[in-house]
């Protein structure tokens, strides 16, 4: 390849797989329309991801652009139990990348490869902070829906009453909205919530939300229509998803696990079409041992084929280590295959699959939606019970089998086989295929070449490469041209291409 001059943008991530997912896919989206990306995010998970997913030194290709991944220390030891506690964790994060991220931006320049923009996701709103400081621009990935941006927005300028101590179960009426009941607001919101660290985190974002020019979005605009026109005249908002579905850039390219997914496609294969029922609660929702329990038998007495995705716990978490209940892999048979971790994208692409039993984390929501997948929602908290109530009530994909953890209710075993049967079989069943059909092509189309998630992403990155030219004349460090400079190997080896 021969000198190629690309602007640079470096994108700050969270360091949970939810989040890490959404910002990488925007990076792919970004190099594949001819930016230099850099992915950063702590260390401690960069070692996980460099094992499961490939991820070296070298510069990688997408598109018209490149990718590559620099991981910074977080200040603790490797074996430090804190991390898992993100009350600790968060503002030990914010104190070292405070002075981390500037020092890192000043290296990429002093290589040849000046930094235009910054984009984080939420949870380390100080990001915007470091930007600013540094009279940088930035930009913020919502990695939620539009719907609860919005909720989260009304919440923080207390624009209408969400439930409180003295009124735990008051509904929420918001704009361009469905009422949702006093369980159906994100749950980092009740006075109850067990993750007020969360709420202040997401706070936080709100509090910098002036500082981002941009927040981007992983929704799209058929999807979430009225709220996001709603909302598009009070916040600089840009829908650019489904990010997972990059026509430019397939996924296998450039990935982000944690962990190495089991190999169950061949398992897949050798099924009939729609008939198994896919089980997953992403990764970072635990379940206790007898709501665990419940579920097998209903999986078995449903005698549907299952796939069912168990992962173990970090060793710090607390979390039990849960047993399959006796007997219940030999009663199971060939008709089921438990998993640590799934490649769930093409999982939910596998035409074996009938319908997704989820935790409805905005991931796995966009995943099913996009891959015309009906759903079994099974939510716990935060944004997971709005989206379960507009995965049921507003995309009509799903049937709800739980209202989240605040219920505290055991969900029988009878329920989960009455909500599988719903969901793969008879009128509801097809109608929720039907729709969830017309979704995964809205989606399509927004992402295509033109389409509404495609020109917000065009219109975007021209934004990046304007003001870089403007950033760059203030800094007066451009290097001859203004931009990064790539092609020539870098005499430290830093900056490999490889093809
Ligand atoms: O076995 C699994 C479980 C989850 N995921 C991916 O992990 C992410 C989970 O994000 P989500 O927002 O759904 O839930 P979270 O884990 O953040 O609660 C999604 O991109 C999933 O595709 C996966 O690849 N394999
Ligand atoms: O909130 C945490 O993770 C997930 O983030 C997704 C995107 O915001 C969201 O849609 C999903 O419902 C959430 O589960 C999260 C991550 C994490 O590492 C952690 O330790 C948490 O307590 C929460």
């Amino acid at each position: 390849m021969g000198s190629e001059a690309l602007v640079h943008v470096l994108l700050v991530s969270f360091p949970g797989q939810g989040h890490v997912n959404p910002l990488l896919r925007l990076g792919k989206r970004l190099a594949s329309k001819g930016l230099l990306v850099t992915f950063t995010t702590p260390e401690s998970i960069g070692k996980a991801m460099r094992k499961a997913s490939n991820i070296g030194e070298e510069l990688s290709p997408v598109g018209d652009g490149f990718i590559r991944f620099e991981f910074f220390e977080d200040g603790w030891d490797e074996d430090e139990i804190r991390r898992q506690d993100l009350d600790q964790y968060l503002p030990q994060l914010e104190k070292v990348g405070k002075v981390l991220i500037p020092e890192m931006i000043r290296r990429n320049a002093e290589q040849g490869r000046p930094i235009s923009c910054l984009i984080n996701n939420p949870f380390i709103p100080w990001v915007s902070d470091v930007a600013d400081s540094l009279g940088l621009p930035s930009a913020m990935l919502w990695v939620q829906s539009c719907a609860c941006f919005t909720s989260y927005y009304y919440y923080y300028h207390g624009l209408v009453p969400f439930p409180s101590e003295t009124a735990m179960e008051i509904d929420v009426q918001l704009p361009c909205m469905p009422l949702l009941k006093h369980d159906e607001v994100p749950s980092f919101l009740y006075p109850t919530t067990p993750y007020p660290f969360l709420r202040r985190a997401i706070m936080g974002q709100y509090k910098n939300l002036d500082k981002p020019f941009c927040i981007l979005m992983d929704t799209f605009q058929e999807l979430e229509h009225e709220i996001i026109e709603y909302m598009s005249k009070i916040s600089p908002i840009k829908t650019v998803g489904p990010l997972f579905k990059n026509p430019k850039a397939p996924n296998a390219t450039v990935k982000g696990d944690f962990m190495k997914a089991d190999d169950c496609v061949g398992w897949l294969d050798s099924k009939p079409a729609s008939s198994i029922v896919y089980v997953s609660f992403g990764s970072v929702v635990y379940l206790k041992q007898d709501q665990w329990d419940e579920i097998a038998y209903g999986l078995l007495n449903s005698g549907v084929n299952f796939l069912w995705v168990m992962k173990p716990p970090h060793k710090d978490s607390g979390y039990e280590v849960l047993k399959m209940p006796e007997g219940f892999l030999e009663k199971a048979g060939d008709r089921g295959k438990v998993v640590q971790w799934s490649p769930q994208e093409q999982v939910l692409a596998h035409p074996s699959v009938a319908c997704f039993v989820t935790h409805c984390g905005w991931n796995s929501t966009m995943e099913a939606l996009t891959s015309g997948m009906p759903v079994v929602a099974f939510p716990q908290w935060g944004d997971q019970v709005t989206d379960a109530k507009y995965l049921v009530d507003v995309f009509k994909v799903g049937v709800r089998m739980c209202r989240g953890e605040a219920e505290n209710k055991l969900i029988t075993r009878d329920v989960v086989e009455q909500c599988l049967r719903e969901a793969t079989s008879g009128p509801k069943a097809e109608e929720m295929k039907q729709n969830a059909m017309k979704w995964s092509a809205a989606a399509e189309a927004a992402v295509a070449e033109g389409g509404s998630s495609d020109r917000n992403i065009q219109a975007f990155v021209d934004e990046v490469k304007r003001r870089s030219l403007e950033v760059l004349a203030v800094s007066g460090k451009s290097t001859a041209n203004g931009v990064a400079e790539l092609g020539e190997p870098k005499v430290n080896g830093e900056l490999k291409v490889v093809s």
